[in-house]
């Protein structure tokens, strides 16, 4: 296993990220996979031979359970497609993630087109 990728997407991005995951299937496949909870389920859902360990959604927890993995060391790149035009009531939690991921120093894509750039560098 070359490592894990966390997997999440605002609602808006749902689609992109699904479509994401179906293009790039066979190189995620090489990944432990760990997803929010309704990314998880649209992930599967469009990649069903993906093993994807879906945690709790966005707004109940699941991008702090997120951020405490970083800090632990578990994940080694972040895929977060965030939509920067609908105003979420877990904002604060948004935040956390993303400072977690830049003081752990882990590559992370905030929009689909860095992702297609760093999955192609795997
Ligand atoms: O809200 C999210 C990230 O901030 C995503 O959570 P879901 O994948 O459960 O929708």
């Amino acid at each position: 296993m070359a490592g894990c990728i966390a997997l999440i997407a605002h609602d808006e991005k749902k689609d992109d990220m699904a479509e994401f995951a179906r293009q790039h299937q066979d190189a995620l496949s090489r990944f432990r996979i760990i997803a929010t909870g309704t990314t998880g389920g649209r992930v599967q859902g469009a990649c069903p031979g993906l093993e994807v360990t879906r945690l709790k959604s966005g707004p109940l927890g699941g991008d702090q359970q997120i951020g405490a993995m970083i800090a632990t060391g578990e994940v080694d790149m972040l895929l977060f497609f965030i939509d920067p035009l609908t105003a979420l009531p877990h904002d604060v939690d948004i935040k956390a993630l993303t400072r977690l991921a830049t003081v752990y120093d882990i590559p992370m894509a905030l929009n689909r087109a860095t992702a297609e750039k760093l999955i192609d560098f795997q």
